[in-house]
């Protein structure tokens, strides 16, 4: 007989089980499962979920364990996928699990549900007594449960000596939807002849036939109850009598459920937007794979671009991608992509409940939509007949997975477009300086839009110097231009924008006497502060302490909460302008579901004068009245400890800026500023890219930095010093023997957080132009740490990080 077997995947990321394992598909099993589909197997003594990768007929290995069952009725990888999953960790060096789970939606990625039970055989009586009533009225214990009433060393004395057992079952965190719906089971002769049949007393069950008779179709039981105002009890019974059937349904959690969107046509192009979509058009019509770059400035009708590229992919009938950064995804840019192609476009972002996500994935799958439209993940989209993949806003560091696997969403969409031989495009105001450099290398395509929509001019932008407005006295957060302006606008009734650069600037307690800084306790990091409970809070391992009256130190009572909040801008707000309506977007107004999409409306309405947010508002506005633009701190991120500072300041303050005279009315922009002279400051002032790009260029080759060098960055971590600085000490050795002279290893070097968590961190910066070798050097170095857990040392690799600290 021949054997069927299956290699699977694990769901246990380590390096021992980093790898295929091999087991048998039972007979009952044979011939449904196939490769990209989930499996429950056995490991150890545990069940848990798998992936199956492909199948074979033969095994080096003589016992072999069975599948325990299938997950899914159909692959959810498609062959396409699970290479994609391959080539992921080779190229961020994960384990292959984290590779395939990171390409689901996190409704699929399993819950292991831990039980304790009676081993086999084994009578309750026998347990130690305080164990005997538990198990003699269950026949299952949670674990948690046992957890919190502190029952877990009783059991585990009794699991060594064999009488109880611990099993994980594999959940699903996130069901299909089911609902419940009624159809007739005769023909509409049959049923008008049973309705006069009905004998009169059973009124209740003859409307509800009656009702079949006028509408025969199916409805859902919920709606059918609500509307012959009966119970469910009197379906039932008419489902007893073979009249109607009762079934299931799949349906979908739509998030747009209450939503219209106003369906828009294709607008006819400007001659910049012609010369741009040309050579897009052409590849997709050619099935060519290329990279352009897009490169427009803000209000140049990039977006207008995609939709009609996409429209030529979709009557080919093909499929798209397109990724917007999570911040952007406002419902104005949902609204673009519903209203041109309405019901072929899903939307996956963080926003959704982890069902909804789940439906937006199963359209893709089900092939009932053709666009999707998305954050970072959303690059993972199972279409199989991709025809094109878009990256809004391409500079974006959001598009960059900061835990395994640390994927850019970039390179994934590169690869897939290269496997569907599809063009793939990236667009910006402000490229990354790594891609506008490709573009120069010719290694992308590069089309321009050097001009706003009819011409309009860019806004005009003035910086302020804040440290002049404190020396003439000035000790507001306003600068007298800016106040000018905003009560310009007020009387003029057009809206203005404020924008509060809070990344990089947590807001923190310091005692203003002495200079204190509440720092956490286990991690070398400032505390921050939670105004909505009053809680001190660290952001890396979770510490929480009540914030002090009285400085630690010096005993002052001056320690306050540091930091201009946007609710502090508010406050302030309504005592210099006390008639402006404000709206405030933060993380602290937008919490509540579907609230961002609310005070966005309320504003675009003009129920308020002043839109005051952080980033949240610096992207995708497209506000016809807003004519104004006040940045109220632009070098809050200067001083990061990150060489793309000076690179993130420039985007983010051209981006803020474009948001203003997008329209007819024309734009100001004012950005107040303590470093004026920075050149990221000053040429955001006259939005120059190509002027920065080649200032940033020099001092990025100076340094050895990207786009000149690539970087791989190493972190060490342990509860001790010594042997951390130890461990790192031997692997930057070992580094430096095995890379080229033109390599530059820095190291050991304490990192810019020294410690989390308890955990000492140093790290090992690696910045190279051409080494053959070293994906596999750095996989050694993995290995050899990974594979040893007693020491405690942990290694971590970012190939190309963005965060250095
Ligand atoms: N061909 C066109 N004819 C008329 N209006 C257009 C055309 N293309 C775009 N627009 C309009 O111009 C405005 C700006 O375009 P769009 O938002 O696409 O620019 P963008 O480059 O994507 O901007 P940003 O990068 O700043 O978000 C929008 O209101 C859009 O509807
Ligand atoms: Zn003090
Ligand atoms: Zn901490």
């Amino acid at each position: 007989m021949k054997m069927e077997i299956a290699n699977v995947i694990v769901d246990v990321p380590a390096k021992q089980t980093d790898r295929a394992f091999d087991y048998l598909i039972p007979a009952e099993w044979s011939g449904t499962i196939q490769p990209g589909m989930r499996v429950i197997v056995p490991f150890g003594p545990r069940k848990i979920q798998g992936f199956v990768t492909s199948l074979k007929t033969q095994s080096e290995f003589e016992k072999l364990r069975e599948i325990i069952e299938p997950m899914d009725l159909e692959p959810v990888l498609n062959k396409e996928l699970l290479e994609l999953g391959d080539w992921l960790t080779e190229h961020t060096l994960c384990f292959k699990i984290f590779a395939f789970q990171v390409m689901l939606p996190a409704a699929l990625k399993a819950k292991y549900e831990k039980k304790v039970k009676l081993a086999q055989g084994v009578e309750a009586s026998v347990l130690s007594e305080p164990l005997q009533i538990l198990f003699e009225n269950n026949l299952m214990i949670d674990w948690e449960d046992a957890l919190k009433q502190g029952m877990v060393p009783l059991l585990l004395k009794e699991a060594a000596k064999g009488t109880l057992e611990v099993i994980y079952i594999v959940k699903e965190k996130v069901r299909k939807k089911q609902r419940k719906f009624i159809r007739p089971l005769v023909s509409l002769e049959e049923l008008k002849v049973e309705v006069e049949r009905f004998p009169a007393k059973a009124e209740k069950q003859k409307q509800v036939l009656s009702y079949f008779t006028d509408h025969f179709e199916p409805v859902e039981l919920r709606q059918l109850v609500a509307e012959v105002k009966t119970t469910s009890a009197t379906v039932k019974a008419l489902v007893e009598k073979k009249l109607l059937i009762e079934y299931d349904m799949e349906v979908y959690r739509d998030p747009f459920e209450h939503r219209t969107f106003k369906r828009t046509k294709p607008l006819p192009l400007t001659n910049s937007q012609q010369t741009a979509i040309g050579p897009i058009l052409n590849a997709i019509e050619t099935n060519r794979h290329e990279v352009f770059l897009l490169y427009g400035v803000t209000g140049s009708g990039k977006t207008e671009i995609y939709l009609q590229s996409i429209q030529e992919v979709i009557e080919r009938g093909q499929e798209a991608i397109v990724l917007v950064p999570e911040i952007s995804l406002t419902p104005q840019m949902v609204n673009r992509f519903k209203g041109r192609f309405g019901d072929l476009v899903a939307v996956l972002h963080s926003g959704l409940s982890a069902g909804e996500k789940y439906d937006e994935w199963r359209k893709i799958q089900r092939k009932e939509v053709k666009v999707a439209v998305g954050a970072r993940s959303a690059i993972f989209a199972p279409f199989e007949n991709l025809g094109i993949l878009i990256i809004d806003e391409e500079h974006e560091t959001s598009y960059k997975q900061e835990e395994m696997p640390r994927y850019h969403a970039r390179d994934v969409a590169i690869e897939r477009a290269k496997t569907y031989s599809c063009p793939v495009v990236l667009g910006s105001a402000t490229p990354s300086l790594e891609s506008f450099a490709r573009a120069q290398k010719k290694v992308y395509h590069l089309l321009s839009l050097p001009s706003r929509m009819n011409n309009q001019a860019l806004p005009a932008v003035e910086i302020i110097d804040m440290r002049e407005e404190l020396r003439d006295g000035n000790r507001s957060m306003f600068s007298r231009k800016l106040l000018d302006m905003l009560k310009d606008r007020l009387e003029k009734q057009q809206q203005s924008v404020l924008f509060l650069n809070k990344r990089g600037h947590s807001s923190f307690v310091m005692c203003r006497d002495c200079g204190y800084v509440m720092n956490c306790p286990n991690c070398d990091i400032s505390l921050t502060y939670h105004r909505v409970n009053e809680q001190m809070k660290c952001h890396y391992c979770g510490y929480e302490s009540h914030v002090p009256h009285q400085c630690p130190e010096c005993s002052s009572d001056y320690i306050r909460y540091f930091g201009t909040g946007t609710q502090k801008v508010e406050d302030e707000l309504g005592k210099i302008l006390p008639e402006a309506r404000v709206i405030r977007m933060d993380v602290d107004t937008t919490g509540r579901k579907g609230s961002h999409e609310r005070l966005l409306t309320d504003f675009q309405n003009g129920k308020a004068d002043i839109l005051l947010g952080t980033q949240m508002i610096a992207k995708g506005l497209d506000f016809p009245n807003i004519t104004l633009v006040g940045v109220l701190s632009a070098d809050t991120m200067l001083h990061l400890p990150d060489f793309r500072a000076s690179e993130k300041t420039f985007q983010l303050l051209t981006q803020v800026s474009g948001r203003a005279g997008r329209h007819q009315l024309p734009g100001e922009v004012i950005i107040q500023t303590y470093s004026p002279e920075h050149y990221s400051v000053e040429l955001a002032g006259t939005q120059d890219y190509d002027l920065f790009y080649q200032r940033e260029m020099m001092i990025r080759k100076i340094r050895h930095y990207p786009p000149f060098y690539y970087l791989s960055l190493i972190t060490v971590s342990h509860e001790q010093l010594m042997t951390v600085v130890a461990a790192t000490e031997k692997i930057v050795n070992y580094v430096r023997s095995q890379v080229s002279k033109d390599a530059v290893v820095l190291g050991p070097a304490a990192s810019p957080i020294p410690r989390i968590n308890n955990r000492y961190r140093y790290q090992c910066l690696i910045k190279y132009k051409r080494e053959p070798n070293m994906t596999k050097m750095l996989k050694t170095i993995l290995d050899q740490y990974q594979k040893d857990t007693k020491s405690g040392l942990l290694v971590s690799i970012d190939v190309n990080p963005f965060i250095l600290m």
